[in-house]
């Protein structure tokens, strides 16, 4: 006997936060049929849909929804700033409130509408300890010992973020990729590149974890806020200028908050011969 998804098909929204972009589906009412082999599929942009970033929405008894974040490859990430500001934004627009209460892996994140069509997360305290972020080894996390002095932050996901003269300049996929990769890192990192422009703006070019370079990443905005922060290299309120547009972090006693754009680009139904070939 056929479940109904196996014979209409599976509704999904696509979204993107400053060109970070997101297929969302929405479960809450229903079982989920998203495995890492439905993921890695409807990430590829040829054969599937194509997403940075597959977050899925179900219920949660104590929050307004409960949010998983899904790599292009498959693997689950911790936390996901963009994805959480678009979700929050439809959620919002759903239900005519303009504060909620989301929670990841992470935690528990308010989020809130920050006016002028934006839409702002707080994606919690920092995590500046190796104990906490977490990986490997007992090492002084803003001076990593790697090549080019990088810091390591936590948002609730591995950040590497490296201080260099010129973005523009930067081998982002050689260099992000190797650094994905190293020992130092066992759960892998995201790899953050930026450059001072002032001591309230930040340009960063992103190479995410499980995904490779986006035109955006939230948490890595974040970590490298945070990371300049604790340099002294700006203030803990920057702009952000990153490839998909300029995002603004406000590093608070209560957390750090991610404010920024989102976009509901289109909604579809995955078909059941999709859903079949991948289950
Ligand atoms: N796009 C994201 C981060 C997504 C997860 C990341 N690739 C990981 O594996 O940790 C964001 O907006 O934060």
């Amino acid at each position: 006997m056929k479940d109904a998804l196996s014979l209409s098909g599976l509704p999904f929204m696509k979204m993107h936060g400053a060109g970070n972009d997101f297929v969302v589906i929405d479960q809450r009412g229903r079982k989920s049929i998203v495995s890492a082999a439905l993921a890695r599929a409807l990430g590829d942009r040829h054969r599937g849909v194509g997403f940075d970033q597959l977050c899925t929405i179900d219920d949660d008894a104590g929050a307004d929804a409960r949010l998983v974040f899904w790599n292009a490859d498959g693997t689950v990430a911790g936390a996901c700033g963009n994805a959480t500001r678009c979700v929050a934004r439809h959620l919002m627009d759903e239900t005519g409130r303009n504060r909620l209460e989301l929670r990841t892996e992470r935690g528990l994140l308010t989020a809130e509408d920050a006016g002028g069509g934006l839409t702002r997360v707080n994606m919690g305290p920092p995590q500046l300890d190796w104990a906490a972020i977490p990986l490997a080894r007992a090492v002084d996390t803003l001076h990593l010992p790697l090549p080019g002095n990088p810091v390591a932050v936590g948002m609730g996901n591995p950040h590497c973020v490296f201080f260099v003269e010129d973005a523009e300049a930067v081998d982002v996929a050689g260099l992000g990729r190797k650094a994905e990769h190293d020992p130092l890192f066992p759960e892998r990192t995201n790899v953050e590149f930026a450059s001072v422009l002032g001591s309230d703006r930040l340009r960063m070019r992103v190479w995410e974890r499980g995904t490779g370079i986006t035109l955006a990443c939230g948490s890595g905005i974040c970590a490298a806020a945070v990371a300049a922060a604790r340099r002294s290299l700006t203030g803990r309120q920057v702009t952000v200028e990153v490839d998909g547009g300029t995002l603004s972090v406000d590093w608070r006693d209560d957390g750090v908050w991610l404010t920024g754009p989102t976009a509901h680009v289109f909604d579809g139904v995955l078909s059941p011969a999709f859903l079949a070939a991948h289950a």
